[in-house]
């Protein structure tokens, strides 16, 4: 069964480079790493990078995850070819685009980009922000998905997530202690919905909610609680409409608990998302409850 090691990075593809690169680091509070013509490299912890803008919005979004040695990598890329999924292994090109040793590349059932990778290049150099925003680590993605339970299955039985929590049916999931470096994100179309940072403390929140609201960014949920981690949240959009969400304070599992963690079930309500009561300015939730309003309009 595949480990993932952990997160690594996200790939994605914009039509606004420039304007990417100055919203994440004048806004969200990243440290750009490297720019060439074709992409930028940003991080927000002490590891290479986390965040990689490519030119071209048609590249699309691509999450990475690191594998602990090439040889567990081949071992995974062995065990999706016999499972019928096509993958490609990366090129010394794609490779050094990556800053990793050896990498492969497949689709989810939804049809969202996976990146496998092994050796990513690490760094000496502690990160350095130009906004202090508080950020301490690269955390998770919300990534769409057109079946949760297809996606789901495909998360547990190939790459060996666990479930930590549902809401409605889209798990949240774990690959080590954190409760999740991947929340299912219920949609209709493939692609990275939002991108976590996790920051120190709550102070940091609240003090970026009132920054970004003086800068005029459209926040999209929040300041928050989620019944489900735990964490205090702030989600807002950047270019592109990609959402960044600041969390502090997510449930960590010891080794004890995760061994013995049973998944619990929360309904596809408002309070299982903010325990608080702050209402998402989310396509996804105002499709979800126009639905709803359809659905009870029908009964009787
Ligand atoms: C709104 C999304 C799917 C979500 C739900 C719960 C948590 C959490 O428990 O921390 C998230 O981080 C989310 O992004
Ligand atoms: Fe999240």
């Amino acid at each position: 069964m595949t480990d993932l090691h952990d997160i690594r990075y996200v790939r994605i593809g914009t039509d606004r480079l420039d304007e990417s690169v100055e919203f994440a680091t004048r806004i969200l509070g990243l440290e750009l790493v490297e720019r060439n013509s074709q992409a930028a490299y940003l991080r927000g912890d002490d590891r290479d990078h986390n965040v990689c803008y490519v030119k071209g919005a048609g590249t699309g979004h691509v999450v990475g995850f690191e594998m602990a040695s090439s040889g567990l990598l081949d071992l995974a890329a062995t065990e999706l070819e016999q499972a019928g999924y096509r993958v490609r292994h990366g090129s010394a090109a794609q490779c050094e685009q990556r800053r990793v040793m050896d990498m492969v590349q497949f689709e989810d059932p939804t049809g969202n980009c996976i990146e496998l990778v092994a050796r990513p290049a690490a760094s000496g150099v502690r990160y350095f922000p130009s906004r202090d925003a508080g950020i301490t680590s690269f955390s998770h993605v919300g990534l769409r998905t057109t079946d949760a339970a297809t996606d789901e299955t495909f998360w547990t039985q190939q790459l060996g997530a666990k479930v930590s929590d549902w809401i409605g049916d889209a798990a949240l999931l774990r690959i080590d202690g954190v409760h999740h470096k991947v929340a299912l994100f219920t949609s209709q179309v493939a692609g990275v919905h939002h991108v976590n940072f996790q920051v120190r403390e709550v102070d940091d929140i609240m003090r970026s909610w009132y920054w970004l609201c003086e800068q005029g960014v459209r926040i999209a949920f929040g300041p928050g609680r989620h019944a489900t981690s735990g964490a205090r949240f702030l989600y807002f959009y950047g270019p592109d409409d990609m959402i960044y969400e600041y969390s502090c304070g997510v449930r960590i599992f010891t080794e004890e608990e995760e061994r013995v963690h049973v998944p619990r079930q929360f309904p596809r309500e408002a309070t299982s998302y903010c325990t608080w009561g702050s209402k998402p300015d989310i396509a996804e939730f105002r499709a979800a409850e126009a639905a709803a309003a359809g659905d009870a309009s029908n009964v009787g």
